[in-house]
C-alpha cells in the first residue's frame, strides 16, 4: 500500500506550494517528492528520491533535499523515470514545514528511511592518482567528487597513490570491514590494480565481493566509459560519481592470464600487434601538428601510421563460446595444451588459480586455432578500451566469455577505413576482422613476419606484459612475463563486483 504525507502549506526555496511525500511503490514510481506552486502557473514538480536525491537534512522547520538533476526543467514530472542523457547538476531543494519543527523532522527521518533501504554506500576507501591523465586528478576530485559524496552523507577515506604498485599494495592489505566500496578516482590502470590486490589476500574469497567504483580521470578510462554508455547515460566524471553513490552493483567477469608460475588478473582487455586505443588517441594526438590541414589530418596521420603497418607470425588457440564453434580450425592434437593446463594447476600462490578457478579439462576436446600473421589479436572484457574506441561492441560484463578481435592480413586502405569506424564499433563488419567470443584463450606471439629478428608487445589493461626482441624499451624494462611461450587466458565468470549506473 502506498504511504502519502500530504501538506497544504510548504514553502519549496521560498515560493508557497503545496508538497507531497509518497513513500510507497504502489504507483510503481518508487519513493518521491511532488509539489505544486500555490498559484499553479509552473507545472507540477517532483523528485524521483532513487533517481535524483543525493540526501536529505532536517534543520528547524526546514527540510533540506540535496538533489542532483539534470536541470531546473528536469525535475517535472514529464521527465521523472526517463533515462536523462543530459548533463546533470547539483540543486538544493528547502522545504519549510508550516506545521512546524515537528513535521519537518518526521519529514527527514522518513526521507532518510526511504535513501537507506536503497542500500547505499555510507563509507567509501577512494584512491586518488595524481599522475593519471592530465595530471588533474586531485583538481577533479576537490571540485567534482567530493562536495557530491559530501552532500550524499557519503564518509570518505582517501588515499593519494604514490607510486605505480601503491593501490595493489593498500588493496592487499586494507580492513575491507571498514567499507562498503573501493573507489578509483584514475585511469583504468588503479582499478586494474585494486582488483590483484583483493586476489591476492588469503581471504580473497570474501573479499573480491567488495564493490568498486571508478570514476574516470586518467587516460584509458574504458571501464567508466563502458559502465556509463550500457546505462544510457553520459560520459562524466559527475555521472559516475552519482553512480557510485546510488549504490547499483554489477558482477564482472575477471581473466586470469597466466605464463609459467607467472599470473595476473585483468579487467579490460589484453592485446598484441596494433593497438587499438593507441592508434585512435594517436590520431587525435599527434594528428596536432598536421592542423593546418584541417579535419583532413586525421585521415592523413593514419595513413602514415598504417604505412608502417606490421604483421606477425603465431598463432592463438581458443576454445568457442556457443555460437561460434566453427571459427578456426580444429585442433587434433589437444595434448600439448591441456598439458600446459596442468602444470599451470599447480602453481602455489594465492587467489583463483587453476586449482580453483573454473575447471580447464572441460573444454578438452574443444580448442580451435589460427595460424598469423596477424596485425591484431585483442582480447576484450567489455565493449570500450578507451573513450573513443569501442573495441567490442558485443562483450557483456559478466557472460563469462572473452569478446576476441583478430585483425589478419588486410590491405592499408581498408584498415585506414576500419579504424575510422572504431569510436562507434561498426569496424567489427569489415571482412578483415574476425570477432568472437571465447572461454578460454592462448596466444603464442612470434616474430615479425617482416623482420624474423624483431619481436611484439603484449599489453594487459594498459600495461606491457611482455615484449620482444628489437621494441621500444626492451633494454630498459623488466616484464612480468616473457615474449615467446604461449601465454593462456581463463575466465572467472562474474569474479569481481562493480559499482554500475544500472
Ligand atoms: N604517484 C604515482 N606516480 C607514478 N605512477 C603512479 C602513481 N600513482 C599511480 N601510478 C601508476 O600509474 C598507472 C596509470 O594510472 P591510471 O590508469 O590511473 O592513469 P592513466 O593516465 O590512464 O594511465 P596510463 O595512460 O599511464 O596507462 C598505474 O599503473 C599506477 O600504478
Amino acid at each position: 500500500m502506498e504511504d502519502r504525507h500530504a501538506y497544504e502549506k510548504v514553502r519549496v526555496n521560498g515560493a508557497p506550494a503545496e508538497a507531497t511525500l509518497s513513500t510507497g511503490t504502489g504507483g510503481g514510481g518508487g519513493p518521491e517528492l511532488r509539489w505544486r506552486c500555490a498559484g499553479g502557473v509552473t507545472a507540477e514538480r517532483s523528485l524521483s528520491l532513487e533517481a535524483d536525491v543525493l540526501g536529505v537534512e532536517a534543520n528547524g522547520k526546514e527540510v533540506v533535499v540535496r538533489a542532483f538533476v539534470a536541470d531546473a526543467a528536469a525535475a517535472s514530472c514529464a521527465a521523472v523515470g526517463k533515462r536523462r542523457r543530459e548533463i546533470r547538476r547539483r540543486k538544493d531543494y528547502v522545504f519549510e514545514m508550516a506545521a512546524g519543527e515537528g513535521a519537518a523532522a518526521a519529514w527527514g527521518d522518513t526521507l532518510r528511511g526511504c535513501l537507506d533501504s536503497f542500500g547505499r554506500p555510507k563509507r567509501l576507501f577512494v584512491f586518488v592518482n595524481p599522475f593519471g591523465g592530465k595530471k588533474r586528478a586531485n583538481k577533479i576530485y576537490a571540485a567534482e567528487i567530493k562536495p557530491l559524496f559530501e552532500a550524499a552523507g557519503v564518509q570518505i577515506t582517501t588515499q593519494e597513490t604514490k607510486h605505480r604498485g601503491h593501490a595493489r599494495e593498500v588493496a592487499s592489505s586494507l580492513d575491507l570491514g571498514r567499507y562498503d566500496g573501493i573507489v578509483c578516482v584514475s585511469g583504468d590502470g588503479v582499478l586494474v590494480e585494486v582488483v590483484n590486490g583483493i586476489l591476492q589476500r588469503t581471504d580473497w574469497k570474501e573479499a573480491v565481493k567488495m564493490p568498486i567504483g571508478i570514476v574516470p580521470a586518467g587516460t584509458g578510462n574504458g571501464m567508466a566509459k563502458s559502465l556509463l554508455h550500457a546505462a544510457g547515460e553520459t560520459y562524466s566524471v559527475s555521472d559516475a560519481v552519482f553512480a557510485i553513490i546510488r549504490g547499483h552493483k554489477q558482477s564482472l567477469d575477471v581473466c586470469a592470464i597466466v605464463q609459467g608460475q607467472e599470473r595476473i588478473f585483468s579487467v579490460l582487455s589484453m592485446t598484441w600487434g596494433m593497438k587499438q586505443t593507441c592508434l585512435v588517441a594517436d590520431i587525435d594526438i599527434e594528428s596536432e601538428k598536421y592542423r593546418w590541414m584541417g579535419s583532413a589530418r586525421f585521415d592523413f596521420y593514419a595513413l602514415v601510421r598504417i604505412m608502417n603497418l606490421r604483421r606477425y607470425c603465431g598463432s592463438i588457440h581458443f576454445v568457442p563460446a556457443p555460437g561460434y564453434e566453427a571459427y578456426g580450425e580444429p585442433v587434433t592434437q589437444v595434448d600439448n595444451i591441456v598439458e600446459r593446463i596442468e602444470q599451470n594447476r599447480e602453481s602455489p600462490g594465492p587467489g583463483p588459480g587453476f586449482s580453483q578457478g573454473p575447471s580447464a579439462e572441460l573444454e578438452r576436446s574443444d580448442w580451435r586455432f589460427f595460424d598469423g600473421p596477424f596485425v591484431a589479436v585483442w582480447i576484450n572484457n567489455v565493449p570500450w578500451a578507451a573513450e573513443s574506441a569501442m573495441a567490442a561492441p558485443e562483450a557483456k560484463f559478466s557472460d563469462g566469455y572473452m569478446d576476441v578481435v583478430i585483425i589478419r592480413d588486410c590491405p592499408k586502405p581498408d584498415l585506414l577505413a576500419l579504424l575510422l569506424k572504431m569510436s562507434d564499433g561498426s569496424y567489427v563488419k569489415s571482412t578483415y576482422v574476425t570477432y568472437l567470443k571465447v572461454k578460454s584463450f592462448r596466444l603464442s606471439p612470434g616474430q615479425l613476419v617482416e623482420n624474423p629478428r624483431r619481436g611484439g608487445v603484449i599489453d594487459v589493461d594498459g600495461e606491457v606484459i611482455a615484449r620482444g626482441e628489437g621494441t621500444y624499451g626492451k633494454d630498459q624494462h623488466e616484464d612480468l612475463m616473457t615474449y615467446g611461450p604461449s601465454i593462456q587466458l581463463t575466465v572467472h565468470q562474474a569474479l569481481a563486483t562493480i559499482f554500475s549506473p544500472k
